[in-house]
This record gives structure tokens, sequence and C-alpha cells, in this order.
């Protein structure tokens, strides 16, 4: 083993304690994109510290190839931070857990019992898309512009509410809001920084910047939000639902103990977490960013407007079969997928053990992150990687299912997103239903140079100011 005579991989010099946090601090742009300029200065494994953290970035395809392939073992634990430690229950979910037998058993209990249900849910897809349509159908009778980025939001919530609990609630009523209000503020709590993550002395810094607090109140509320739903559930009186929902599964896989660890309420709380959190904003967001390209590329909005209506002709509505026939449509997703990653740096990965990767040494428990948003536009894997070309795909055998390591918006190897094909599934129904039903339109006094590509930074790239269009219903 040559792990101890190999350097580390290269990297800008850092300040004492802090090491590079002040660039990631100072730096205008959101994290994937200051991660992308320092690759373009050190190469594709650039080697940094965050306070006490030693971090590896990955920016090429060849180089994401060796760390979730050849040494994926290696690379496939999670780190322990602290706002996903305390909405995971201690990281008994799927998402946060380290590599562990713990975390094999309840990825298998996961892949085998939910996220296998994909078809299952195809109605309650097929029905929330309708009635996005309907309300969209509604505004465009009046020429009133559409907020697209809310009803996408709308959409991707109502969707992982049914399938995740059986409950439809009202677009405008209380209960939606306190959802709405909960997923988002968990979100803040997952990508916020914490002082503690970085320096394991400075946890009262948390405190004082009230940190802590907003952390512990968030959790509580989530937990009895989940509280309540698993009573409900457990009310001999409940209307079951036409097809089991997740909590139904995971509360009788509990009840048949048919799990080789104990499975306890707190962990069928945290695997509702990884539900809603990993499956609502990455869909909403995939669906704009795809509007957004082809709203400033007519001639691919026009091939895919072609391809819609002619295969569909005049049936009405896109259903969930008719997609496999969209081969331009999923183009365009992928297109998006590569050049606005939805998850850019996907979820942080950790080094098991120390391990040695492209000639260079990296030592046990450094935060990896795989800078997707940054291999999209790798010039070793892409010709013309500025290009919005869907084209590229046509005839083109690269998929985004973890096995090209040029385009994985969905990670790869052991810890590859087990819910991709559920989330791709509402992408191309959304999708293809919106350029069905509609002719889109910019508002009035906007021209298509207003659509900019300005991110909020998080765990989810989300469009920073809301796409907002008019639709005009087609004849
Ligand atoms: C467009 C939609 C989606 C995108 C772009 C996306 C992306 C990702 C990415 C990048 C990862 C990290 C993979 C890695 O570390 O290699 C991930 C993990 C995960 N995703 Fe997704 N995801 C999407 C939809 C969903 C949906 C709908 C669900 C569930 C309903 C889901 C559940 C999960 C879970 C549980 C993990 C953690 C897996 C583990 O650590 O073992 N995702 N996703």
């Amino acid at each position: 083993n040559l792990n101890g005579v190999l350097p580390f991989p290269p990297g800008p010099p850092g300040l004492p304690l802090i090491g590079h946090l002040h660039m990631l601090m100072s730096d205008n742009s959101v994290p994937h994109i200051f991660l992308y300029k320092l690759s373009q200065k050190y190469g594709p494994l650039v080697f940094l510290r965050f306070g006490f953290k030693p971090t590896l970035v990955v920016s090429s395809a060849k180089m994401a190839e060796a760390v979730m392939k050849t040494h994926d073992l290696d690379f496939c634990s999670r780190p322990s931070l602290c706002g996903a430690r305390r909405l995971s229950y201690n990281a008994s979910d799927l998402s946060f857990s380290p590599y562990s037998d713990y975390w094999r058993e309840m990825r298998k209990l996961c892949v085998v019992h939910l996220f296998s249900r994909v078809q299952k849910y195809r109605p309650i897809r097929e029905d929330e898309v309708a009635r996005l349509v309907q309300k969209i159908c509604r505004l465009s009778i009046d020429s009133k512009p559409v907020n697209l980025s809310e009803a996408m939001m709308c959409l991707s919530n109502s969707i992982i509410c049914r399938v995740g609990f059986g409950k439809r609630y009202d677009d405008e009523g209380a209960e939606r809001s306190r959802f709405d209000g909960l997923l988002k503020e968990s979100e803040a709590m997952l990508s916020c920084f914490s002082f503690s993550d970085y320096f394991p002395f400075m946890g009262w810094v948390d405190r004082f910047t009230g940190f802590f607090s907003r952390l512990e109140k968030t959790s509580k509320e989530l937990d009895i939000f989940y509280q309540q739903l698993i009573n409900e559930h457990l009310d001999p009186n409940r209307q079951k639902p036409e097809q089991e929902d997740i909590l139904d599964v995971l509360l009788r896989i509990q009840k048949d103990r048919d799990f080789p660890f104990d499975l306890t309420i707190d962990h069928i709380k945290a695997i509702l977490m990884d539900v809603f959190i990993a499956g609502t904003d990455t869909t909403a967001a995939t669906v704009i960013w795809a509007m957004c390209f082809l709203m400033i590329n007519p001639k691919c909005l026009k091939k895919t407007l072609a391809e819609v209506r002619d295969l569909i002709g005049t049936k009405g509505f896109v259903n969930e079969e008719d997609i496999q026939g969209l081969t331009y449509l999923k183009a365009v997703i992928k297109e998006t997928f590569r050049l606005q990653t939805t998850v850019p740096l996907l979820v942080p990965r950790e080094t098991l053990r120390k391990c040695s990767v492209g000639g260079y040494q990296v030592p046990a428990k450094t935060l990896v992150y795989v800078n997707a948003w940054a291999i999209g536009r790798d010039p070793e894997a892409w010709e013309n990687p500025e290009e919005f070309c869907p084209e590229r795909f046509i005839g083109s055998s690269i998929d985004y299912k973890g096995l090209n390591f040029e385009l994985i918006p969905f990670g790869a190897g052991r810890r590859v997103c087990p819910g991709m094909h559920m989330g791709v599934a509402a992408v191309e129904l959304a999708l293809a239903n919106l350029l069905y039903k509609f002719d889109w339109e910019m508002s009035t006094g906007m021209n298509k140079k207003d659509i900019d590509f300005d991110v909020v930074p998080g765990l989810t790239t989300h469009k920073k100011n809301a796409l907002i269009l008019v639709a005009r219903k087609i004849k």
C-alpha cells in the first residue's frame, strides 16, 4: 500500500484554523460555481479544509468514475452533520445514515418495498398533473400570468403527500401551508452552515446565532406532524386509500417485524423525512429549468411541441404510456440535467477510511463533494459544453442512471438516488402536459432575455426569480 507516500490532491493554500472557509464565505458565487472555479485552476481533484474538516472536490467525469465506481466502497459513507443528524433521528434514515449494515438493510427495505411502487402511484401523478392543467386553463382564459415556479412546487408537494401518507390537501388550506412551511424550514436546516460541524469546540457559536434553537424548533414541529400522521394511520376507522401509501407500507413492515433491525416509530419518521425532502424540490426545480431552457431556445421548443402534439394528437392528455415515444422531450430533460444539475454537489459523501484516488491520498472521514454541475461542463466529456443542445442525446446511449459518469444528476454507485424513477416519471409527465396543452409566452412587457438563470444556494438549485409565463390554451 503506497498510501503513506502519496501526496494529497492539490488545492489553494489555506489559513490556520479556518482552512478555506473564508474563501467559500467571501466568494459571491453559489458553492457549486465557486468549487467549479477552483477546479479550473487546480484540476479535477481539489483538496480543501473547511475548519477541521478535510474536503475533497471532484469535478470531472473521469474522477467521478474513480470515486463512485472504482473506489465506491471507500467513498460511500455520509458525514454526520448536525442539522441532518437531528432531523433524521440520529441518522436512522436512508440518506444520512453512514455506510453500515444498518444502511444496507434500510436501503434494501426502501428499494424493495417503497421505491419499487412507482407504477402503483401512476394514477396519483396523472390526477395531480390533470389538476395542474385545469388550474392553468382557468388562468389562461383571461391571459393571467402563471407563476410556474409556485405551480410546480404545489404539484410535487401534492404528489408526495398522497404517495407518502395518502392525503390530498387543499391547495390554499391551512394544513397545506403547514406542510409547505415545514418542508421549507427543514431544507433550510439541512443546507445551513453550522460552526459545530467544522469546529468541534465551537458549538457555542451555533447557540449564539440561534441555529440550535431554530433546529430544535423545526425538529419538534416535524415530530408532531409525523406523529399525527402515524396516529391517523393507526386508527382502525381510517378510510384506506386505494393504494397503500408509504406510511402504510412502513407500519405494515413494522407490525410484521419484516426488518432485521428493530424498526421503531422514530425510524419510520426518519424515512418519511427522506421522502419529503428528497422528492419534492428536486422534481419541481427540474421542470422549471427545462421550461427556462426551452423558452430561450425557440428551435428546441418548437421541436418539443411538434413531437408531443404529433404523437398525442387529439387525445386530450399525455399519460405515462405515451411518454415512451417522446424521444426529443426525454433528450430535453437530459440536457437540462447536464446544464443545470438540480442537486449540483450531489449529497455530500464521506470517506470510510484512508484511501487513494487518481494518484493522491485521501484521509479517513474526508467530506467529498462530487460537483455534478461542473461535470456537465467537463470539456473532455462534452462537445460545446455551454450550448443547450438536446440533439446530443438523440441516438446516444448516455443516460443519467449512474453508469455514464459525464451525466450524474442522481449520483452513482451504492448511494445512487433510489427515487430516480419516481422523480423522472413526475418530471416527464408534467413537462409533456404543459407543452401539449399550452403555448407559452412571456408576460406583458417581458422579453425572453429577461429569463435569468440566477440560483438560490441550497441542497437543490432553485431558480431565484419565479418563472412567470402566460399560457395560451391550444385549440
Ligand atoms: C429529479 C429528481 C431527483 C434528483 C435530481 C435526485 C438526486 C439525488 C442525488 C444527487 C442523490 C445523491 C446520490 C449520491 O450520493 O450518489 C440522491 C439521493 C437520494 N434520493 Fe434523490 N433525487 C430526485 C428524486 C428523488 C425522489 C422522488 C425520492 C424519493 C421519493 C428521492 C430519494 C432519495 C434518497 C432516499 C436518497 C439517499 C440515498 C442513499 O443515501 O442511500 N430522490 N438523490
